[in-house]
This record gives structure tokens, C-alpha cells and sequence, in this order.
């Protein structure tokens, strides 16, 4: 079959399918016991993500378990400041931690040469999963976007207020406009290789979008999202990108028609009546199920699936959550949604 028949690439490309495919962010993790027993394997959860034997079979565990319509590659966001040289750790219970890096004289320390050996065994998965998963299903590459990735550099850590990085972004904007180059950079030639080794879409993950007023936004999520899409575009025309700003609120609108994405992934609290009269128009959307929701299950879940079928179905979807899949979650409401999109039927509403 050409990849271009794959249900979840005709939704991408703008089609209004029979029914939408689904995905789950975060559909390989802590929530799948098979998930827990593989990860066992190795201490170090980036040395985990750089082992393709690994990192192929965790990706290919929900496949298994549910048959989703895409696969997303198992590896992190923080790969990138790992390959450019920055100390990056995770510590179990704690999540990352990365020796701060705040001012021109940190940004020296870094360098893009080598990246690629780096991440060599990144692309080794891409290119093993393109050739092991079903041949309906659609592999996705993914890269944190500069902004968010640059929050987890400068603060050194997750964060609640990333008052840190928004103060350094005005304080020292000539640092700070060095620092997204470099992930711009980075980011651009790390989805290129993704591509390149089988990537058949790639998503760009801009988590904490959602905490910058409008002229930064413009300047530190909108620009840099732009720079990478228009990258991939001039290599590969048809290749499609799908933008995650989350927490945008009204100004996803903003980011789709500047950025120049394929597809945007809404968050939760983003309004179906206003996705559908705004972004729909525009761009396939990919969303917006509270992650939280999966985790109480019963009919109040699928109360909330059944609406936004019914609401974005009319128009270019791809069902996915607000955001990643929360460790807390019962497989058995992950294969309960699954089953809810994947026997939707538009033409018996
Ligand atoms: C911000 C961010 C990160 N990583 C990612 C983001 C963007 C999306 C989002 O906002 O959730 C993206 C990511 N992280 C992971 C994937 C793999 C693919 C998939 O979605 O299945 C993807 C796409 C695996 C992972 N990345 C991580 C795990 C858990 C690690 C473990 O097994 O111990 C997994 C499965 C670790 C991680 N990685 C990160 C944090 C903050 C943490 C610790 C918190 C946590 O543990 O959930 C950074």
C-alpha cells in the first residue's frame, strides 16, 4: 500500500475521513506494564531512548496492545541538549535535571558538532520501526520546539512559572536569541535525519507555549516553529508537520496561519465550537481529550469522546488527548477510547 493510503496521513494531508485516526501522546510509557518490564532493562532512561532494540519494542507495545493508527517514536525532547553537549539527567521521581545553562559564557560550552553521531541511535530506531510497524500505521518523528526545550536548559528543570527563562528573555535577549538559533538549528537538521531514516510526519512539541504574552510569544514560539517548518518544507514539500503550542489559547489561531503547519494538536481547554469555526478552516486538528479523564474512565469519558466526534468529525481530525498519557491511567480506558474512534461511524450520526 503507499503511504499516502495510510488513514492518519489523509487526515494530515486535509481529507475529512470515514472516521478519524487516533493516536495517544505519551502512548508508550509507565501506564503499560510491558512498558515498566522493557524499561527495567536500563538504568538510565537517555541511554534507554539511545538503545534501538529498546526504544523499538516500547514503541511498537501499544501498537500491539490497540492497534493505533500512528506510531510515535520512543526517545525524548531532551535528547537535543544532551547531543549538544549540556549535562542532562533524569532522576527517577524527580523527572530532568541539566546543569543550567544562562548566559553566553554557558552557550560556548555547547556545540552541533557531533550531534549527529549522538543521535545516531535515534535514527537507527526510526529506521528499524519504519520497516517493523503494521503497513496501515504512520510513523512520527518529534523534537521538543526551541522555546521549550530552551525552558528546561536555562531553568535547569521543570518548572511552574519559568520565571528564569522569562526574565532572562528580557534581560539578555541577545543570549537568548543565540540559544534558540542553536535549537533552531539543531532541531531542524534532528527532524531532517528523523525523515530521513522513515519519518513520515513529525510533530513539534511546544509544551509550554502557553506561559509567554503575545509579542514573546510571536518571537520565541511563532518564529522558531516557523524556521523548522519552513526547513523541513524546502527539503521535503510534502512532508507534514504538526505544531503543539499548548496552552496558546487564542492565539493558536495566530500560530497556524504563521507557522505554516499541517496539523495543530489543541490542548484541553481549548473549545470545540471555536476549533472547528477557527483552526478547521485552516489546518487539520489533533486533540483534545482530558488526559485526566482516561484516568477516571466510566461514562463520563466516553460522554466527552462521543462530543468531540461528533463536534470535529465534519473537518480535517486526528482524536488524540490534550496531552501525554498520565502513568496513573488503566490500559483498559485507553483500549475503551480506541475502540470509541475507531468504530465512530459519520455517516449513521
Ligand atoms: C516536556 C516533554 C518531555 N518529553 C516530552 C515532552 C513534550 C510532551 C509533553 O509535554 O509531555 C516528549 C516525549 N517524551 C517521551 C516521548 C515518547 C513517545 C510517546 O509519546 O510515547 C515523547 C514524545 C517519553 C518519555 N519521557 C519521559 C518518560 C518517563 C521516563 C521513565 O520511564 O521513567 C517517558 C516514557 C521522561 C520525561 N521527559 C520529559 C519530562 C518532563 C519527563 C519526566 C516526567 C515524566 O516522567 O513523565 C520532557
Amino acid at each position: 500500500m503507499a503511504s499516502s493510503e495510510k488513514l492518519f496521513l489523509r487526515a494530515l494531508k486535509g481529507e475529512t475521513t470515514e472516521r478519524p485516526p487516533i493516536w495517544l501522546m505519551r502512548q508508550a510509557g509507565r501506564y503499560l506494564p510491558e512498558y515498566m518490564e522493557t524499561r527495567a532493562k536500563s538504568k538510565n532512561f537517555l541511554n534507554f531512548c539511545y538503545s534501538p532494540d529498546l526504544a523499538t519494542e516500547v514503541t511498537l507495545q501499544p501498537l500491539r496492545r490497540y492497534g493505533f493508527d500512528a506510531a510515535i517514536l520512543f526517545a525524548d525532547i531532551l535528547t537535543i541538549p544532551d547531543a549538544l553537549g549540556q549535562k542532562v539527567e533524569f532522576i527517577k521521581g524527580e523527572g530532568p535535571k541539566l546543569e543550567p545553562i544562562r548566559d553566553m559564557d554557558g552557550l560556548s560550552k555547547l556545540s552541533l558538532e557531533g550531534i549527529h553521531d549522538h543521535l545516531a541511535p535515534v535514527y537507527e530506531t526510526v529506521s528499524r520501526l519504519s520497516k517493523e510497524i503494521p503497513e496501515t500505521t504512520a510513523l512520527i518523528g518529534f523534537a521538543g520546539a526551541p522555546w521549550t526545550n530552551a525552558t528546561y536548559m536555562v531553568e535547569g528543570q521543570g518548572s511552574k512559572t519559568y520565571e528564569t527563562i522569562r526574565s532572562i528573555a528580557y534581560t539578555d535577549p541577545d543570549f537568548f536569541q543565540e540559544l534558540i538559533n542553536l535549537l533552531v538549528e539543531s532541531t531542524s537538521e534532528y527532524l531532517l535525519k528523523q525523515i530521513e531514516a522513515g519519518a513520515e510526519a513529525v510533530q513539534l512539541f511546544d509544551s509550554w507555549a502557553g506561559v509567554l504574552p503575545e509579542d514573546q510569544f510571536d518571537r520565541w514560539v511563532i518564529e522558531p516553529n516557523k524556521e523548522i517548518t519552513s526547513r523541513i518544507k524546502d527539503a521535503y514539500p510534502d512532508m507534514p508537520v504538526i505544531g503543539f503550542p499548548r496552552g496558546a489559547g487564542p492565539l493558536y489561531k495566530k500560530f497556524v496561519i504563521e507557522t505554516g503547519v499541517d496539523a495543530v494538536s489543541i490542548d484541553q481547554t481549548v473549545p470545540l465550537d471555536w476549533a472547528v469555526e477557527e483552526l478547521q478552516p485552516l489546518c487539520t486538528v489533533q486533540g483534545n481529550l482530558d488526559n485526566l479523564c482516561v484516568v477516571a474512565g466510566g461514562e463520563q469519558m466516553e460522554e466527552q469522546v462521543q462530543k468531540i466526534l461528533d463536534k470535529m468529525t465534519n473537518g480535517p481530525f486526528i482524536f488524540n488527548l490534550g496531552h501525554g498519557i498520565v502513568p496513573q491511567t488503566p490500559p483498559e480506558n485507553v483500549g475503551r477510547v480506541v475502540e470509541m474512534v475507531q468504530n465512530f461511524d459519520k455517516t449513521a450520526i
